[in-house]
């Protein structure tokens, strides 16, 4: 019997030999197994629309030029190009005692984009309020914004403090997702007020996400310090993270209190946000009876229970781990939903798995097909390897159907493509144009002239 291909039969019939007949395992054709799609579905080859547009409006962000006239820095330590996230007229909010501005900018050493946060008119005391910044930078958790350095710079003619965080395009606070009122809509021919209301398994994710953050922070000894609707973005769909850490810690060195009262605090902004997010108004706590009725309305007792636990007197059971025991299944749920996302889009990711490979493909052809430099040597004449390539070029592309139309096929190209690079032994027909010269060759021998003319 012979034996099969890269596979010795004798190996599977007793082991003591099988040190002399070993498994030699054959390159796998794999590129071949991609099956054309049917025309219709040729769209499946591609991630779909609404993910490439947010992904588009997010990489357009980062590279969007900030505009002239800004007045702002050239540079400041390693960042440039500073662009204000804020509008820079109007109304500004004081951050403690401060003014504070966020700016997106370039890092000169990895070309990354970060976020500025900028504190006007603060003075160091102690250099040592920086430590507190190297431990937040030691912190990654899916649910903080990456703290990565602070410095003070004179570059904005004031003295100024700058925390450095990652940059997350098209982040939302939770205030302006959620809370910030949006103007009326026209529905049934009539000025509306739109919605706002939250959802419960919105909130409850929201719950968890935040619980899970502050317990990473809580673990590693420190506090949050600001739990705040203007403070937690929201970087895609209905993922939170905590923003602006670090910041209170160095602003308020001298005075910080104990970091078991710190996280007591912790938990208290925690319930008075979740508060404002179910009301609808970040002045929520001004009236808690009422608040907490507005919540008992619209939401179930499970969460009015979460709030009350989080705004309730400090004590030792008071923690963020006592938290979770009360979120107890609703935790599942949400591993459900991530376990879902993450399906989602690894599908996606598929439908673009073999696009890389035959962009490259696609750049070789483009590096050896019709160079006008070499037009009249005899090396790249019209006829030999140059002369399949470019036959073979026309039978992928420049095919017309029996009324000379153009055949645009997207699954004839990849289908040709895939089996180009496979170097499959199946052999066409190449046909020029003048139809006076007609050569069969396989495409393992295509791949072979494209491979020496590229060299
Ligand atoms: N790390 C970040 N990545 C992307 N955008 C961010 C980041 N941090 C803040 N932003 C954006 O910058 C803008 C300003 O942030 P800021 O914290 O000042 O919010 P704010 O709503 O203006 O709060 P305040 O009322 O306290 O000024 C917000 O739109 C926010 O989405």
């Amino acid at each position: 019997m012979p034996p099969m291909a890269g596979f010795d039969i004798m190996s599977t019939m007793d082991p003591y030999f099988s040190s002399q007949f070993t498994f030699v395992r054959q390159p796998l054709e794999y590129h071949l197994y991609t099956q054309p799609r049917p025309e219709s579905l040729e769209h499946k080859y591609f991630i779909t629309d609404s993910i490439r547009e947010e992904l588009q409006k997010r990489s357009e962000t980062i590279r969007t030029a900030p505009p002239a006239g800004l007045n702002l820095p050239e540079e400041i330590q390693e960042y440039h190009s500073l662009v204000p996230l804020e509008p820079l007229a109007g109304e500004r909010h004081k951050f403690g005692n401060w003014y504070s501005a966020v700016y997106r900018a370039t890092n000169s050493r990895d070309g990354a984009t970060y976020v500025l946060r900028r504190v006007e008119n603060f003075r160091l005391m102690q250099q040592s309020a920086f430590s507190t910044i190297e431990a937040w930078s030691r912190i990654r958790h899916p649910n903080i914004v990456s703290v990565r350095e602070a410095f003070t710079t004179r570059a904005f003619g004031d003295s100024s403090l700058v925390v450095v965080y990652d940059y997350h395009p098209n982040a939302q606070t939770l205030f302006e997702a959620h809370i910030k009122a949006r103007a009326p809509v026209m529905q049934n021919g009539r000025l509306q007020a739109q919605q706002n209301r939250i959802l419960e398994r919105t909130l409850w994710s929201y719950i968890i996400q935040i619980g899970n953050a502050i317990k990473a922070v809580h673990d590693a000894g420190m506090a949050v310090s600001i739990i705040d609707a203007t403070k937690v973005l929201v970087t895609g769909k209905n993922r939170v993270r905590l923003g602006s850490c670090g910041l209170v810690d160095v602003l308020c060195y001298e005075t910080r209190a104990e970091s078991m009262l710190l996280q007591q605090e912790d938990l208290g902004m925690f319930g008075r946000l979740i508060l404002a997010l179910a009301c609808n108004n970040v002045t929520a706590m001004n009236n808690f009876p009422k608040a907490i009725e507005t919540l008992a309305r619209h939401y179930s007792a499970d969460l009015k229970t979460v709030v009350l636990f989080l705004m309730s007197k400090p004590s030792p059971n008071k923690t963020i781990g006592h938290l979770f025991e009360l979120i107890g299944s609703r935790l599942l749920t949400e591993m459900d939903e991530m376990q879902n996302a993450v399906d989602r889009l690894e599908g996606e990711l598929m439908s673009e798995l073999e696009n890389a490979r035959l962009v490259r493909l696609l750049c070789k052809f483009g590096f050896i097909n019709e160079r006008p430099e070499f037009a009249r040597e005899p090396r790249w004449s019209e006829t030999g390897d140059k002369y399949i390539i470019k036959l073979f070029r026309d039978y992928v592309f420049h095919q017309v159907d029996e009324h000379g139309n153009p055949v645009v096929n997207l699954s004839h190209v990849l289908t040709c493509l895939n089996k180009l690079d496979a170097g499959a032994d199946e052999r066409i027909m190449l046909i020029s144009r003048d139809e006076q010269n007609c050569l069969v060759v396989s495409y393992k021998e295509i791949k072979s002239c494209i491979d020496s003319a590229f060299r």
